[in-house]
């Protein structure tokens, strides 16, 4: 059966509030939900619910109903969703992508850089982590900030996939970094990838689950952390990744939807961190968290 969405047209920040609406209303529910930027002049998002054809008529009414108190005045709208290869699609010319000063581009891109810009080169592949996801960039963008204000000293990152944000923080800053995945094919890839970025040491590749290695006790305490996963495997192993942070480090998380991110927050205070600030990209947050000085 043909898929479908239901939409609202808004403002970014108007869109953001909707999706927190549409993530009550639909909360232990399957929906997908997502925003979207349409125009970034003209700060025209879209907010959308994501069903089944034959589900349209019900949810059509949960959705006005949810929205009635503060969005009444926006049009819900709908597009038939076409039956599309999404993974053909997805590598399918990839255009560069700009978060904080990175600029993360295909090898038919090179040209693209401009002076000031850190330019990552990642070709698609078998790992996750062009740049193109919301997490992705969230993440880039944050390490930008995060670096250039705290300069750590020694970093992780956690499903490091094509080795992308691993890069992004060595080519900021010549600190150790540990990429690990669970994956082998994605160490590998990352490892292709760290050398056609020219990197020839600072950046050591491991394959383990979660924290199950000897290598996090040899090159930790971190005072940098990035866990670009999913929620629930970041909520539960909030306890092993403060164990493995240094007094006052950083922690950028994502992988989380928005519907989420209160959850990973309550896990990640209730282990000692403070939140410091959440982006939004695309439905997808990243979130910055630190601990306490001691
Ligand atoms: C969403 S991708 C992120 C890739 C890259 N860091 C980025 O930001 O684009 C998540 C990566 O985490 C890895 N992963 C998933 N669960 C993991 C776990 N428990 N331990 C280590 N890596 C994990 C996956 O294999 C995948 O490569």
């Amino acid at each position: 059966m043909a898929e479908l969405r239901l939409y609202v047209t808004a403002t970014e920040r108007q869109a953001e509030e909707i999706l927190d609406i549409l993530s009550d209303c639909f909360m232990e529910e399957d929906y997908a939900l997502g925003t979207t930027e349409v125009d970034e002049k003209a700060d025209r998002w879209e907010a959308s619910v994501y069903m089944m054809l034959d589900e349209e008529a019900e949810l059509f009414e949960r959705i006005k109903a949810a929205l009635a108190e503060s969005f009444s005045h926006l049009p819900i709208e709908r597009e038939v969703l076409p039956d599309i290869d999404w993974i053909a699609k997805s590598l399918e010319g990839l255009k560069p992508v700009r978060a904080g000063r990175f600029l993360v581009h295909g090898s038919h891109d090179r040209d693209k850089a401009r002076p000031g810009d850190l330019s990552i080169e990642i070709d698609a592949g078998q790992a996750f982590g062009t740049g193109h996801h919301g997490t992705t960039a969230g993440c880039l963008e944050v390490i930008d900030r995060v670096v250039r204000r705290y300069e750590p000293r020694n970093a992780l990152d956690l499903g490091t996939g094509s080795g992308v944000l691993a890069i992004a923080v060595r080519k900021l800053r010549k600190i150790p970094v540990l990429a690990t995945d669970i994956d082998p094919v994605a160490t590998r890839v990352a490892a292709d990838n760290v050398r056609l970025n020219g990197i020839a040491t600072g950046i050591a590749l491991e394959t383990a689950p979660g924290f199950h290695s000897a290598a996090f006790a040899k090159h930790g305490p971190f005072d940098l952390i990035i866990a670009n996963i999913l929620a629930r495997p970041l909520i539960k192993m909030a306890p092993q990744l403060v164990q493995h942070l240094s007094s006052g480090g950083n922690v950028i998380l994502s992988g989380i939807l928005a519907s989420q991110r209160w959850k990973v927050i309550a896990a990640y205070n209730g282990a000692g961190l403070a939140h410091v600030r959440t982006i939004w990209r695309n439905g997808w947050v990243t979130i910055h968290l630190r601990s306490e000085l001691l």
